[in-house]
C-alpha cells in the first residue's frame, strides 16, 4: 500500500534506532486501519549512518517479501512512502514492549521460567525457520528485536542486517571447513572498516502483577551493535557472507574470525538469547569489545545456580564454536525443534496458544486499540514537523552546546 505523508498522523515516538525514528502513527485516510509503527529515515540527517538508506530499502524489501509469504511471528509491510526528504514504512504496532524490557521487569531475578523460555524459543525458531526457508539469514537476533504483540505472541523485527543466501544452501548445508579465511587483503580491509555504535536505551516498559515498572535508568541499554560500513561484492560467495555484522555479545565465533558465515549464525544467537533468558546475562560479555570477542572464541558458557535439565544441553549445542557441529547446521530448524527441550511442543499450533506466559497489560492493550477519533487527531503531529524541529534543535545545539532539547512529542 502506498502511504501519503499528508495523511499520516503520529501520536508519539516509540523509539529511535540506528537507522531512524519509530512513531506510533495512523493513516487518517483509512480510519478502519489500526494504528501502526511507522519507521522513518530522515535522508538529510547529518548524524545518520552512511548506509542507513540502503539498509532501510533492504528492510522494506524483506517486509514486502513477507507480505507475499506471511508468518504469524514475522511482520509484513502495511505500506511505505518516499519523498525527497524521507523514507517511511509501516509495520504492525506491538504494544507490549520487547523481550529485553519484559525480562528486566521480572522479579526477583530478571530470568524467565523454563516454560516461558520454551514458549518464546518455539515461536522464535518458527520465525527463523520461515526466514531461512525463503533464503534470509536474520543476523540480528537479540531480545530487543523480539517484540510482543498484545496477544502475548512474538514478532521478530529489524531486518536491516539480514541477508539473502541462496536457498540451495539452506538444507542440508554444505560441510564447509570452519577455518577458511577470506584472502588476507579483504580481511584487513573489513576489520579496518568495522565500527561500533551504541543505540539509545530501549523505549518500552510493561507493568502487570508479575512485572514491575522499571525506572528508565535501570533498563538495559540496547546492546552494542557492530555494523559494516560497506559490504564489498567480493565478500559474498553466495553460500556464505563475509561481512562483519551483529551485536557484540551475540556475534558468533565464525564472524569474529572472519571465516564467512551462513544460517548457523542465527542458531548461535539463539543460544546466546536462551542463556540470557535463563541466567539474566549473556555468557561471553567482557569488559571491552576485545575481551568479549576473545571470550566468544575461547570461553565455554558457565552454568551456575540451579541446573535446568535439557536447557543447558540445548544452550551448549547451540553455542558450539565450530559452526559445522552446531545444532541446526546440518538439519536446519527441524534439527533444533527435535531437541528434547522442545518435547511436547505442537509446532503447527503455536499461533493458536490462547494464554502465552505474559499478556499485554490493559494499558498497553488500550494504546494498541487507539482509534482515530477527534481527540486523537488533536493529540497527533506531522512527522515532517517533528524532524524540522529536531533539525532546528541540532542547529541550536551547535551554536550553544548548553541548550536543552525541547522536542517533546
Ligand atoms: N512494531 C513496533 N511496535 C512497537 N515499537 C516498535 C516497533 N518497531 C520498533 N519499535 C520501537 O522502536 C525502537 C527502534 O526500532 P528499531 O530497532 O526497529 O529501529 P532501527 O532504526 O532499525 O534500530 P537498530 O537498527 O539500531 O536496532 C525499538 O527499540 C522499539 O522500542
Amino acid at each position: 500500500m502506498e502511504l501519503d505523508l499528508n495523511n499520516l498522523a503520529a501520536f508519539r515516538v516509540l523509539g529511535r534506532g540506528a537507522m531512524g525514528t519509530v512513531f506510533l502513527a495512523a493513516d487518517l485516510s483509512s480510519p478502519s486501519l489500526p494504528p501502526f509503527a511507522l519507521k522513518v529515515v530522515d535522508k538529510h540527517d547529518p548524524s545518520a549512518k552512511p548506509d542507513a538508506d540502503r539498509r532501510a530499502r533492504w528492510e522494506i524489501y524483506v517486509l514486502s517479501r513477507l507480505l507475499n509469504d506471511p508468518h504469524p511471528f514475522l511482520p509484513s509491510l502495511i505500506g511505505s512512502v518516499e519523498s525527497p526528504d524521507f523514507l517511511a514504512w509501516a509495520i504492525p504496532f506491538c504494544p507490549a514492549g520487547d523481550l529485553n524490557s519484559l525480562r528486566h521487569s521480572l522479579s526477583p531475578d530478571s530470568v524467565f521460567s523454563a516454560a516461558a523460555i520454551r514458549f518464546y524459543l518455539s515461536e522464535i525458531i518458527s520465525a527463523l525457520s520461515h526466514l531461512h526457508s525463503i533464503g534470509i539469514v536474520y543476523r540480528d537476533l537479540k531480545p530487543e528485536n523480539v517484540l510482543l504483540q498484545s496477544s502475548g505472541h512474538i514478532i521478530l523485527t529489524d531486518f536491516d542486517l539480514s541477508r539473502y543466501l541462496h536457498p540451495r544452501f539452506i538444507f542440508p548445508l554444505p560441510l564447509l571447513p570452519s577455518h577458511s579465511p577470506p584472502p588476507r587483503h579483504n580481511r584487513r580491509r573489513r576489520r579496518n572498516l568495522t565500527r561500533i555504535f551504541f543505540s539509545i536505551p530501549a523505549a518500552s516498559s510493561t507493568s502487570s502483577p508479575e512485572r514491575s515498572a522499571l525506572p528508565d535508568q535501570l533498563k538495559k541499554a540496547k546492546s552494542a551493535r557492530v555494523s559494516p560500513v560497506s559490504r564489498p561484492r567480493t565478500s559474498f560467495s553466495g553460500e556464505r557472507s563475509y561481512s562483519f555484522v551483529g551485536t557484540q555479545e551475540y556475534v558468533s565465533p565464525e564472524v569474529v574470525r572472519g571465516d564467512g558465515h551462513n544460517f548457523a549464525v542465527d542458531w548461535w544467537a539463539l543460544g546466546i538469547l536462551t542463556y540470557e533468558m535463563a541466567y539474566g546475562r549473556t555468557p561471553f560479555r567482557g569488559r571491552s569489545r576485545k575481551e568479549t570477542f576473545r571470550n566468544v572464541l575461547t570461553k565455554q558458557p558457565e552454568f551456575v545456580g540451579k541446573h535446568r535439565s535439557g536447557l543447558t544441553d540445548l544452550i551448549s549445542r547451540l553455542l558450539s564454536k565450530d559452526p559445522t557441529r552446531r545444532l541446526g547446521y546440518v538439519g536446519g530448524a527441524e534439527e533444533v525443534k527435535a531437541h528434547p527441550f522442545f518435547n511436547g511442543v505442537k509446532w503447527e499450533l503455536l499461533a493458536d496458544v490462547g494464554r502465552p506466559p505474559f499478556l499485554a497489560t490493559a494499558e498497553e492493550m488500550e494504546e494498541g486499540e487507539v482509534r482515530l477519533n477527534a481527540s486523537d487527531r488533536t493529540a497527533s503531529f506531522d512527522v515532517r514537523d517533528y524532524f524540522k524541529k529536531v533539525r532546528q534543535e541540532q542547529a541550536a545545539a551547535v551554536k550553544s552546546p548548553s541548550s536543552v532539547s525541547l522536542t517533546e512529542f
